[in-house]
């Protein structure tokens, strides 16, 4: 925190934020995602993090962008954990590790392959990356609700983008090819770049996480084919997230009061 009490990186104090955040990689992608919540206004942005805050049942939910890769996406896990921000939901695109994967189907991802650095400055590989259980469940069910594909399985993690999309470029090329190999046929469902650092935070700071993610066919990567729509992946993590905090408030759980200006 600076001096006067505002996140180093994100710009944002306690005022700006309730218990709840969605965080996209693309800040793009950040006014999208807020539009879908109630009364959305811009609060910030510096660097690649632009949040937009809004409500959902009354309760505040900021919407953050973490930048590609672990290393910005810890530190907003990390801002946000620290203003009070206790429920974390990525909402992003990644590749498609299996072959049978159609073109916009979601991943809702249970545990990441640590394949990247910054989570191993926290916990050693050994310890898994994984989702928290009630979020993944918000997200089946927003997803069912809404009538969107998907299927639930591991993400890899990576720092590289094109060490994944072209791994035949690299001087590294034979073991890039043969590890991304050992992760599809371990199950890997897609190939991203933040959830570990996500699910790793989380679990450090006991923030509740979880990811949904768009996937390109593999194909489509390579072949620059066209972008998958990404509206059904917004609607199904707001939903989710809506989930989320209508199901705190039933269990009778203190929740923190809007803030919407
Ligand atoms: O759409 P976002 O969330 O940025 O996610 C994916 O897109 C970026 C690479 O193009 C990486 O950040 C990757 O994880
Ligand atoms: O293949 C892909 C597509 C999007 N994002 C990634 O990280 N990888």
């Amino acid at each position: 925190m600076t001096a006067n009490g505002r996140a180093h990186h994100l710009h944002l104090d306690e005022s700006d934020v309730g218990g709840y955040a969605l965080l996209p990689g693309n800040p793009d992608h950040v006014a999208d995602i807020a539009a879908l919540l109630d009364e959305p206004v811009f609060v910030a942005r510096n660097r690649e993090f632009e949040t937009w805050r809004g409500s959902l049942a009354g309760e505040t939910v900021v919407v953050t962008s973490t930048g590609v890769g672990g290393p910005s996406t810890a530190l907003a896990v990390e801002e946000l954990a620290a203003l009070g921000v206790d429920t974390m939901i990525r909402v992003g695109v990644s590749g498609s590790m299996q072959p049978d994967t159609r073109n916009g189907e979601l991943a809702i991802v249970t545990g990441a392959i640590r394949d990247e650095g910054t989570t191993k400055q926290y916990l050693p590989v050994e310890f898994p990356a994984v989702a928290t259980i009630e979020v993944v469940r918000a997200l089946q069910e927003a997803a069912d609700a809404g009538g969107v594909p998907y299927r639930c399985g591991l993400a890899h993690t990576k720092d590289s983008y094109y060490g994944e999309t072209e791994p035949e470029r690299m001087p590294l090329a034979s073991a890039l090819v043969e590890r991304l190999d050992i992760w599809r046929r371990g199950g890997a469902v897609c190939s991203e770049m933040e959830t570990a650092a996500v699910f790793i935070v989380g679990s450090v700071l006991n923030v509740r996480t979880g990811s949904v993610v768009m996937m390109w066919s593999g194909d489509a990567v390579r072949d620059g084919g066209p972008a998958p729509a990404v509206e059904p992946l917004f609607a199904t993590a707001v939903e989710a997230m809506r989930h989320l905090v209508s199901a705190r408030g039933a269990a009778g759980v203190a929740g923190r009061s809007v803030g919407v200006a």
